[in-house]
């Protein structure tokens, strides 16, 4: 069976010049409870993905967003994030359009970090590569 495609944000206070993200913290399952994320969640079958990013974020938040660049994998355009077997990841990078951002449904709490502080995060073991990616973005040089 193909794998199940999960969409996620980096959520930034700036697309150009991103100096900080949102992070959410899981409420279920049991064993993913606790652990720091990416706000997102599965796209629903026949579902266009970033389609699916919009809803989750308007679910899980309470925001509307503007979808800017995908964080593209290591692997390059068209390869996904791998997560845990049978699930592979996208992501992009979004801003708030409307809402600020709050644990509406799913999460128990959101934190903005920065490219210290979103290492003290107790992040969900697949999302480490991302948390490096995100890094290397929040401390680039403005281009
Ligand atoms: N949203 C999100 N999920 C992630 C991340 N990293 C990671 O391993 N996952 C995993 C956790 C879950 O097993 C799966 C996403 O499922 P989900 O429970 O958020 O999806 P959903 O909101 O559509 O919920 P449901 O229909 O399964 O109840 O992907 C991440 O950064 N963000």
């Amino acid at each position: 069976m193909a794998d199940q495609l999960v969409v996620a944000a980096v959520l930034v206070d700036d697309l150009e010049r991103p100096s900080r993200a949102l992070a959410a913290r899981r409420t279920r399952p049991e064993h993913l409870a606790g652990r720091w994320e990416l706000p997102g969640g599965k796209v629903e079958p026949g579902e266009e993905p970033v389609d699916a990013l919009r809803r989750e974020l308007e679910e899980e938040l309470g925001v509307t967003v503007d979808v800017g660049e995908e964080l593209v994998p290591p692997a390059g355009p068209g390869s996904v994030w791998p997560l845990t077997s049978g699930l592979v990841m996208r992501v992009w990078w979004c801003t708030a359009r409307t809402g600020i951002p709050e644990a509406v449904e799913a999460h128990d709490a959101v934190a903005w970090v920065d490219a210290v502080s979103i290492n003290d995060l107790a992040w969900l073991e697949p999302d480490l590569p991302l948390v490096d990616a995100i890094v290397a973005r929040l401390t680039a040089p403005p281009h």
